[in-house]
């Protein structure tokens, strides 16, 4: 088949930990036989060991700078105070070199291939499982155009996001997506949400099959999970946590994939399983032969996800993912195609605040960032503005744990793990509900 030079699958990461995800996105879609142009934005912060193996996968990594909502009230909503850097992936429309691309999330694992993806038009998405009239952002067709990158900025400025990323803004953005023209609905098959295998597993049951691309959305992420070494040897027929598992060792088996040597060892454990080029199938295989001593899906922190492991050495945890480690080197050293800044714009007034938003402009804030203090009294304020700034932080960080919690909780109680003897307690109940009824 021939290559298609001006369409290409376009990824992103703004840290070490996505760009795990980054590299397993492209390696599927190069083991299964993409003829499109492989593309992958980064942050410069990311390290030059990171960024050499996207480079042994990618045909292009591109280096952009960093795009934050910074609207720490819809972010808190949405229960992810990570997510406002989401805002970078308004970047891939910069990509003119291309008339057409497929954005995949980092946390996407694609099961097979999914060039047709390509004769859908600007803005295919499938259905979000939480809010179907909206679109998921983490797989969508678009066409790169600086006209529509500049309206969605403009857009950002005015009105903000509903949840703070970019998912909120693209839905207001594109927002006759839900009732226009069904060819840019996606099957869900195309971005099945990994939650939808628990809040409706029979539907999984019987289209799990048809799958073509996993998204692994919301907190937990496979590099947060370890490898799991020796899978279990009985498993109930309906058990959506090992459905889960097989997913994510599929995706731990696409990152050991780019050297041959891991690629070895780990055809050597999963022979007695399934043959890795098989793999994309595993959701209809038997799950007959294993006990479940995997840590739950939606209880991580059973298992240390840092848990030194022999095929894991690399799991990080969901707060790693957020640290943004700046080697000197990526800084000192930008690559040719690297912008001359690597200024993370500050769109947080913007979003939040609308009074004060309409006067700014990106590039005004990108100047304001680059200042240096002008003296001794604006460097004391600039540090009792970090503190505070901190401290505010903090409690925000606190109140997600909180609502964290209490989705887990929520999550748990939904599939069925009642702690009859514990915080479901009837007594605790009764609290509840007379709270409610006061
Ligand atoms: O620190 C980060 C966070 C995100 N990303 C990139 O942004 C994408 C979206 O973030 P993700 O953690 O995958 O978000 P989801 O859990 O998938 O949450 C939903 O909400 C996000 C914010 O609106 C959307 O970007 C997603 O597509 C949507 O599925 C990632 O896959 C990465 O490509 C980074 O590079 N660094
Ligand atoms: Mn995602």
């Amino acid at each position: 088949m021939p290559v298609e030079p001006n369409q290409a699958f376009v990824t992103l990461a703004t840290s070490d930990a996505y760009c795990m995800g980054s590299l397993v996105v492209g390696k599927c879609l190069r083991r299964h036989g993409t003829t499109r142009k492989l593309v992958v934005m980064v942050s410069p912060n990311i390290s030059r060991e990171e960024r050499l193996s996207l480079e042994d996968v990618f045909d292009e990594v591109i280096v952009v700078d960093m795009l934050n909502s910074r609207d720490r009230a819809h972010l808190f909503w949405l229960g992810r105070p990570d997510l406002g850097v989401t805002f970078t992936k308004l970047h891939c429309w910069t990509l003119t070199q291309y008339t057409k691309c497929v954005f995949l999330d980092a946390d996407t694992l694609v099961l097979c291939n999914v060039d047709e993806l390509f004769e859908r038009e600007e803005l295919s998405a499938a259905p979000d499982p939480g809010w179907p009239d909206c679109f998921n952002s983490g797989v969508f067709v678009f066409r790169p155009s600086l006209e529509t990158h500049s309206c969605l900025l403009e857009h950002a400025k005015m009105c903000g996001s509903f949840d703070g990323g970019d998912q909120g803004l693209l839905n207001a953005f594109f927002s006759d997506w839900a009732i226009k023209d069904i060819h840019k609905h996606l099957p869900f098959i195309y971005n099945l949400g990994a939650n939808a295998i628990y809040t409706y597993l029979p539907a999984f049951h019987k289209y799990g099959h048809q799958a073509k691309i996993v998204h692994f959305l919301g907190m937990n992420k496979p590099w947060h999970v370890p490898y799991q070494e020796h899978p279990s040897t009985e498993v109930p027929q309906w058990d959506s946590n090992r459905a889960l598992e097989k997913y994510v060792n599929l995706w731990w088996a696409e990152y050991y994939g780019h050297t041959k040597t891991h690629l070895n060892e780990l055809t050597h454990e999963l022979q007695d399983d399934e043959p890795i080029e098989e793999l994309g199938t595993l959701v209809t295989a038997p799950c007959s032969s294993h006990v479940d001593t995997s840590p739950h899906w939606s209880e991580p922190s059973t298992t240390s996800p840092t848990a030194s492991h022999p095929h894991n050495p690399k799991s990080v945890s969901p707060a790693e993912d957020r640290e943004e480690k700046i080697p000197s080197e990526s800084v000192q050293k930008p690559t040719s195609d690297a912008p001359s800044s690597s200024t993370c714009y500050q769109l947080e007034d913007m979003c939040s605040n609308l009074d004060v938003v309409s006067a700014v402009e990106p590039e005004d804030l990108e100047r304001s960032e680059l200042q240096e203090p002008q003296d001794e009294q604006k460097q004391e304020e600039d540090v009792s503005g970090a503190e505070s700034a901190l401290s505010e932080a903090e409690s925000d960080a606190g109140r997600a744990d909180a609502l964290h919690e209490s989705l887990e909780h929520r999550k748990r109680w939904e599939e069925g793990h009642v702690d009859y003897m514990g915080k479901d307690a009837f007594e605790n109940i009764r609290i509840k509900l007379d709270q409610f009824l006061d």
